[in-house]
């Protein structure tokens, strides 16, 4: 699938492995969520454009290059993607931050909505909606589907994990987006869960259940 990008770098991976372990608590599940939130933004970022800029070294005059004007939005998914979102301001710290509230129905596991705050000039900016768990893809495509509704264009997804349904459907519905992954897992299980996966994203970051 052209739009989907998996970030194997060691770093990653090695990471990944203590995230998933289910011996590893909240304190260090959430360091390390942040911390690869961090290495995944660095191969996000990667097509930002540059502009030449004069400056002055203190031996010289010399033509050099910074990350031109695009302004960036970062869209955590509550909650889960609250636990990424520090990583990622410390390499792109100029970001503005948008929430959009979503808890997937246990039952029928379809996405209900319960908070939207986003950056008043939305429709402007290169927007990452961050989630670590991307399962059957509704939580998402709902978010995507409200950004687009408020203008934006330019709109990328990265998680940690995610299964191939849920990246089916997202590129099913929203074939214009870049999907940035650390993983492909095997499938969902009967609870709508990805397996091996993490087990609940949520719940493991905020000591809940
Ligand atoms: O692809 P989907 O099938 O929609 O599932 C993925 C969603 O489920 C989890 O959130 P959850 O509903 O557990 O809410 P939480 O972050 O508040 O725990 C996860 O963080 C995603 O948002
Ligand atoms: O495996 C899963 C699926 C959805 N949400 C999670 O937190 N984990
Ligand atoms: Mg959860």
């Amino acid at each position: 699938m052209a739009n989907l990008h998996i970030l194997d770098h060691p770093l990653i991976q090695h990471k990944l492995s203590l995230i998933r372990d289910k011996n590893t608590g909240s304190k260090d599940f959430r360091d390390l969520v942040e911390e690869v939130a961090m290495l995944m933004a660095y191969e996000v970022t990667r097509d930002f454009s540059l502009q030449d800029v004069e400056i002055e070294t203190p031996v010289a005059m010399a033509t050099t290059k910074m990350i031109s004007g695009r302004k960036v939005g970062l869209v955590p998914i509550l909650r889960a993607g609250l636990g990424m979102v520090a990583g990622m301001l410390r390499l792109i710290p100029a970001a503005k931050v948008g929430h959009v509230g979503l808890y997937r129905d246990p039952e029928t596991l379809k996405p209900v909505e319960y908070y939207c705050k986003l950056p008043p000039d939305v429709e402007e900016r290169d927007l990452i909606v961050i989630d670590p768990m991307l399962a059957t893809g509704g939580s998402a495509s709902a978010a995507i589907t409200f950004l687009k509704q408020r203008g934006a264009r330019n709109i990328k997804l990265m998680c940690l994990i995610a299964a191939p349904e849920g990246v089916e459907a997202v590129d099913r519905v929203h074939p214009d987006v870049d999907i940035f992954v650390a993983a492909v897992d095997k499938h969902l299980n009967e609870h709508g869960y990805i397996v091996p996966g993490l087990g609940d994203a949520g719940d493991r970051l905020f000591g809940t259940k």
